[in-house]
């Protein structure tokens, strides 16, 4: 047996099985979740985290590409009660340390009580538990990743669906799930996937309907470019957001964001929407919440069991954010039509709705 050791912040030092050599630091997380891991896996906003599946047996219907969100793992070590073979080769192929045969309860009880932490792991032949205090000595704070829109950004303008008739969507890219390009082309929308640092002359050059900021890992007040974007860009083109996005919407129109204790990761949310009085069951990874929405936005939807926002509507202008993700992937797919309004919001533009020769 491969010798696996997770060190948790104060020092308290877990010893597991390896599955998948290396050593790796990270804000240490768990999910809930108990299917979707392939996705969980590829979901950029999981960079700089050490994942924990809660759920006790990872890996049971295999790994297939068609469920990645991205092209390459992002959580930096992945600990489980039971890894399968598939998912433990897949981890070591892609560098990925992993460890189970953990007491995950203990892991994601010592979270609940004392918030996200920092945490060091070391797997491997030779590791020793030093090996891992030495990666928690060295793992940073979440907020101190400043550049860590960089890390999952595309690099250039990259256009999906250029034959599509229908609206022009300017996504900004701070770490987007794959699914949330897709859930806009499947509605007919011609795709522009724009880095996280565009200009305003960037989203001027694609002439969007709407101007939409995905999710993303990492502290939203490290995305400086991307708030100052939407700040210069309200009441110019509708805007959207998911997740991080609506954390920085927020920041954006003068509100704030603050860390939560542990954050929200699972696919059984459940959300109130507060005009219809109607919950709604989400996937959600965040461990930023909205704090206060800022003085154009009202929040229209709560979480059920902590009350924190979770859908913020623009109040004079067109801006509509979720912080659930509503593309689901894996599931549930209670809040798809989220795509549909935000497309409906084009063209309230006039000064971009009508043709100059009109
Ligand atoms: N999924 C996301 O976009 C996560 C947003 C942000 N990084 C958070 O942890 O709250």
């Amino acid at each position: 047996m491969t010798a696996a050791y997770v060190a948790l912040e104060g020092g308290h030092v877990i010893e597991g099985r390896g599955r998948a050599p290396g050593t790796a630091r990270g804000e240490l997380v768990f999910t809930t979740a108990y299917t979707g891991y392939e996705e969980s896996l590829t979901d950029p906003s999981y960079e700089e985290q050490v994942l924990t599946f809660s759920y006790p047996l990872i890996g049971n219907y295999g790994v297939r590409e068609e469920r990645f969100e991205d092209d390459r793992v992002h959580p930096r070590a992945v600990l489980s009660r039971e890894l399968t073979d598939d998912v433990a080769d897949w981890l070591e192929s892609e560098g990925v340390p992993a460890m189970d045969h953990l007491d995950t309860r203990e892991v994601v009880t010592d979270i609940r009580d004392e918030g996200a932490m920092k945490c060091g792991i070391a797997v491997g032949e030779d590791v020793t538990e030093e090996d891992a205090l030495a990666e928690l000595e060295a793992c940073k704070e979440m907020s101190e990743h400043t550049e860590i829109g960089a890390q999952v950004s595309v690099d250039d303008v990259e256009v999906h669906g250029a034959d599509n008739d229908g609206a022009t969507v300017a996504l900004v890219d701070c770490g987007a799930k794959g699914s949330i390009v897709s859930s806009l082309l499947e509605r007919d929308a011609e795709v522009h996937v724009l880095p996280y640092d565009a200009g305003v002359e960037d989203v001027e050059a694609v002439d969007p309907d709407i101007l939409f900021v995905s999710n993303g890992p990492g502290d939203p007040v490290n995305f400086e470019e991307t708030i100052e974007l939407v700040e210069e860009s309200v009441g110019e083109v509708p805007i959207a957001g998911i997740c991080l996005g609506q954390q920085i919407v927020a920041e954006a129109l003068g509100g704030s964001t603050e860390k939560m204790t542990f954050g929200h990761r699972g696919v059984n949310q459940p959300v109130l929407d507060l005009e219809s009085d109607r919950v709604v069951m989400t996937t959600q990874n965040h461990g930023y919440a909205v704090a206060e929405p800022g003085e154009h936005l009202e929040v229209t939807q709560v979480n059920v069991n902590d009350d924190t926002p979770e859908g913020l509507d623009g109040i004079e202008h067109d801006i509509l954010t979720r912080q659930y993700h509503p593309e689901a992937n894996p599931g549930p797919e209670d809040t798809l039509d989220f795509f549909d309004d935000v497309l409906a919001m084009a063209g309230h533009h006039s000064q971009r709705a009508v043709p100059a020769d009109d």
